[in-house]
């Protein structure tokens, strides 16, 4: 898949759901609210023995959706990757930085965003060739990192990822701070909601907070 798509797509998107669950009918709404609110590229997350099967049964379930991209995260090692990417995995997200990771992706031709906690780290993947990093935990970095590392990486696209939160206050010092895009979970997903099934009322949570971002998005544009 062409990056630079990808990578504008994640910006319109400006919030990327990350998400994980064993029940494959319940992340399949999931994942269709989310292209319903606008959130058309999502991140399922590699945590646990059951991500494999659940991930083909959204690439299935997705597959002929328009401009919507199905990436996994939570890849720490090449033999993950090399499986993600059989089962059609847009893109890989990690939440570090590792050589190796960076070269197999780069040699299968998939966008890699790897996770970045020092500017030394955000150097190392800037040097490589990486257009897009996350900043992960972002809750314990804050906007003021990444404020910094744009300071001096200024062409360094950032997601931060971990604790942000769908209030306006939140989203705006992140937006402010000069991020591409937000990675977003827990504060995304009411745990209650999912189990009890109430996915019309998750959609409306998502709704809401992609209206929040495009509202000061719009404003800000001179
Ligand atoms: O697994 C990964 O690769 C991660 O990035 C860790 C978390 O899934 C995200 O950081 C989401 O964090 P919350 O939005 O705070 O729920």
């Amino acid at each position: 898949m062409n990056q630079k798509v990808l990578i504008d797509a994640m910006n319109k998107a400006g919030i990327i759901p990350v998400f994980n669950h064993k029940d494959v009918e319940a992340t399949i709404k999931v994942m269709k609210v989310c292209h319903q609110a606008g959130l058309n590229v999502f991140e399922f997350t590699n945590r646990g023995d059951h991500s494999l099967s659940v991930f083909k049964e959204l690439k299935k379930a997705s597959a002929h959706w328009e401009d919507f991209y199905l990436g996994i995260g939570t890849i720490f090692f090449k033999e993950q990757a090399a499986d993600f990417i059989e089962a059609g995995a847009d893109f890989l997200v990690s939440p570090v930085w590792d050589l190796e990771l960076a070269e197999y992706a780069k040699s299968q031709k998939i966008t890699w965003i790897p996770g970045i906690g020092t500017v030394s780290e955000a150097f190392q993947a800037f040097k490589f060739g990486i257009p897009l990093i996350k900043v992960f935990p972002a809750n314990v970095l804050g906007p003021e990192f990444v404020a910094s590392v744009k300071s001096v990486i200024p062409d360094l696209l950032v997601m931060p990822t971990g604790g942000v939160h769908p209030e306006e206050g939140n989203l705006k010092t992140w937006f402010d701070a000069g991020v591409h895009c937000v990675g977003m979970g827990s504060q995304l997903f009411s745990k209650v909601l999912i189990q009890e099934k109430q996915f019309e009322k998750l959609g409306d949570n998502i709704n809401q907070a992609s209206g929040i971002l495009n509202r000061f998005r719009n404003s800000s544009v001179k």
